[in-house]
């Protein structure tokens, strides 16, 4: 159980359970977080033990590796996974499904559409692409670069770079043990650097948005509203690209800071961001930023549709990584699976608790939705198997979403034709 309060909690007096009408689910869960307190505090949801049969499953990506293939679902069971997640959460198969997304719209629609799809920093496969690498290197030297293993996370092995040495270095991994030595060196990827990230206050943010997909054929995908900015402790300079804490914004890696103050914190809700930004550069701009993060997500979604291994039992949700430039245009960084649900305030934590009911409302065990609804508690739904358009909400309540939920389209074969709208304003829409 969290030490944080529980937002809204009845305690173990309640006793919804027993009204009438609400299906009994019984889940599972392999994670201790945020998701255990909202799961047990679900009308009518008991815990399911060791082996025991469930409806749900909140499940930590290594159980689904081992468990997945093994398990027999039956039609309302739902689990929160897709069974090949890592097509679009490992950092050098996301790239992989983005330059052949982007190449193919190159070839079928024409360059301008492809350039829509340049929302990610020049990446390399190491050590399969090292060469192509090195010849990017070359044509522009002096510039920064990060290399990041493929499969950790929290910044773990992480570092940046100004000399091939450096590489060398890595390629020779002196670090290995001669046991090791026999193995394959650890795969990384090679990024150009963010060397102007937006600063606030002296200091880079990076932002974590959440997107809920409940299907890839059709693609169904929620935005919710909420999300936030984590900031560096330390003043961003490029003069010592050794320093973590200047460069890499990840809470992980913030709060061993030596001067790390959870309470005070190293966040920014979204909405407060979004005031600051609307403050310093106008309604348009700040409107356009949001709408190019919605691109980006519809884009990398569309980059594995077909790549996903489409399961009416699963589900999805995404934790983006989104560094803004000086210039205001949004980069993707990365697409977590399992997003951190550890919370490092109240604040934070009665934010991950209402993303996490949403979820749960969304992907709906109950059958409470009618399957109509474009938005449930903080989400709204941004893509249909098309656009989902929005005229009459209030944007400045928006943590991002630049469509709306009240007109759908409904299905619209021409995906091109829509995906231009993504990054066009929309005619006669008022703007924020
Ligand atoms: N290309 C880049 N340019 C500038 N900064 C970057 C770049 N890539 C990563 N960073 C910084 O490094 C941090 C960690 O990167 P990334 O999210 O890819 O690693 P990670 O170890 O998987 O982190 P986590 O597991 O917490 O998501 C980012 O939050 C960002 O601040």
């Amino acid at each position: 159980m969290s030490k944080y309060k529980t937002p809204g909690s009845k305690g173990s007096s309640d006793k919804s359970e027993e009204r009438e009408g609400i299906r009994c689910v019984r889940y599972k869960c392999g994670l201790v977080s945020t998701i255990q307190d909202v799961l047990r505090q679900r009308p009518g949801w008991t815990e399911v033990r060791e082996e025991g049969e469930w409806d749900f499953n909140w499940c930590d990506v290594g159980w689904l590796r081992e468990n997945f293939d093994h398990s027999y679902m039956e039609e309302h069971v739902r689990i929160n996974h897709f069974r090949n997640h890592y097509e679009l959460t490992r950092k050098n198969l996301m790239v992989k499904n983005l330059k052949r997304y982007r190449k193919n719209l190159e070839r079928d629609v024409g360059r301008m559409e492809a350039s829509k799809c340049d929302f990610f920093p020049c990446t390399f496969a190491l050590p399969s692409e090292y060469h192509l690498f090195v010849e990017e290197f070359k044509r522009s030297p002096g510039n920064t670069w990060i290399m990041k293993p493929v499969a950790k996370s929290q910044g773990k092995g992480i570092f940046l770079f100004r000399k091939l040495k450096d590489i060398m270095d890595w390629k020779k991994d002196g670090t290995r043990s001669e046991e090791q030595k026999d193995t394959q060196v650890e795969s990384y990827v090679a990024q150009r650097y963010i060397e102007n990230p937006y600063l606030i206050n002296g200091r880079k943010f990076d932002l974590r948005v959440y997107v809920l997909v409940t299907s890839y054929v059709p693609l169904k995908v929620w935005l919710y509203r909420d999300g936030f900015a984590r900031f560096s402790s330390t003043r961003f300079s490029l003069s010592s690209i050794d320093d973590k804490y200047m460069h890499l914004t990840n809470v992980a890696v913030q709060k061993t800071a030596p001067d790390y103050d959870p309470e005070k914190g190293c966040k920014w809700q979204m909405q407060q961001l979004r005031r600051y930004l609307t403050a310093k550069h106008g309604r348009e701009m700040v409107e356009t930023l949001f709408k190019e993060m919605d691109n980006i997500f519809v884009r990398s979604l569309l980059s594995v549709q077909k790549v996903i291994i489409n399961d009416k039992h699963c589900f999805e949700l995404y934790g983006y990584d989104i560094l803004l430039d000086q210039n205001l245009k949004p980069w993707l960084i990365e697409v977590n699976a399992s997003p951190s649900h550890t919370p490092s305030s109240q604040e934070d934590y009665e934010m991950k608790c209402r993303l996490l009911e949403d979820t749960l409302n969304v992907v709906d065990m109950e059958g409470r939705l009618t399957g109509k609804e474009k938005r449930v508690g903080g989400y709204d739904l941004m893509w249909n198997d098309g656009p989902v358009y929005k005229e009459d909400f209030n944007l400045e309540t928006f943590g991002s979403s630049c469509f709306t939920a009240n007109t759908h389209l409904g299905c619209v074969n021409d995906r091109e034709k829509q995906l231009r709208w993504l990054i066009k304003p929309l005619s006669g829409q008022k703007r924020m």
